[in-house]
């Protein structure tokens, strides 16, 4: 981590921290007052999203549905499979919560990221406690891309979307895995939407 000088915020972002089991200790021994942003997104989305991106880069998987039941005739969901793991927010939360205060934490809706970009980093600019620099002006939506972008990123003067890899369209996946999926997270919805004192509304 680079050395953080007056008035600076230094920022680190790894996807993984939030479901690694040794990372609050780690956080925590280093500094117990940082601030800690989460975006999260309806798990079963997740799910499907996260399978898209490894079948691009390994195009001989076994489908969706293959690997997502432990058992297909009882649907028996494979909890081991990390696309589904990971999206079991509550778990990996009440590892956090065992060294951080929830009032450190800031809950960002992976969705709303999208229909309303500025209602949500103003949230974050908030949370950080900076001026909302980034409003409305910054972003405008891309009806190629299908999500917003910015209209002009710092030291360019051209519009930027986020890259091809951001926003893929995911593999058709059958409605009934979907819906068993659905049934599975609701409970761990329930539960982190009780711990967070949010409703993302995945259901
Ligand atoms: N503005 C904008 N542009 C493009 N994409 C956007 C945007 N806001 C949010 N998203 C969603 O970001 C998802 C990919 O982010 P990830 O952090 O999961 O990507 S990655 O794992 O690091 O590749 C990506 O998920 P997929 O749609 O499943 O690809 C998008 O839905």
């Amino acid at each position: 981590m680079p050395r953080t000088l007056d008035g600076q915020i230094t920022m680190e972002k790894t996807p993984s921290y939030f479901i690694t089991r040794e990372a609050p200790s780690r956080v925590f021994s280093m500094s117990r007052s940082t601030k800690l942003m989460v975006v999260v997104r309806d798990p079963v989305t997740r799910a499907v999203s996260d399978y898209a991106q490894t079948l691009t880069k390994n195009p001989g998987l076994p489908s969706f549905q293959n690997l997502v039941f432990k058992n297909s005739t009882t649907g028996l969901i494979d909890t081991s499979w990390s696309a589904v793991s990971i999206g079991i927010y509550a778990k990996h939360l009440e590892n956090w919560l065992r060294y951080f205060p929830l009032a450190q934490f800031l809950f960002v809706s992976g969705e709303k990221l999208v229909t309303d970009p500025t209602g949500e980093m103003g949230r974050v600019q908030d949370f950080l406690g900076l001026k909302r620099v980034v409003t409305n002006k910054h972003f405008y939506f891309n009806q190629t891309k299908g999500f917003p972008c910015l209209k002009k990123p710092e030291g360019s003067s051209r519009p930027r979307c986020l890259g091809k890899s951001k926003g893929r369209p995911h593999p058709h996946t059958p409605a009934e895995v979907l819906h068993r999926l659905r049934d599975f997270y609701r409970p761990f919805n329930m539960k982190f939407y009780q711990m967070t004192g949010q409703d993302f509304g995945w259901d």
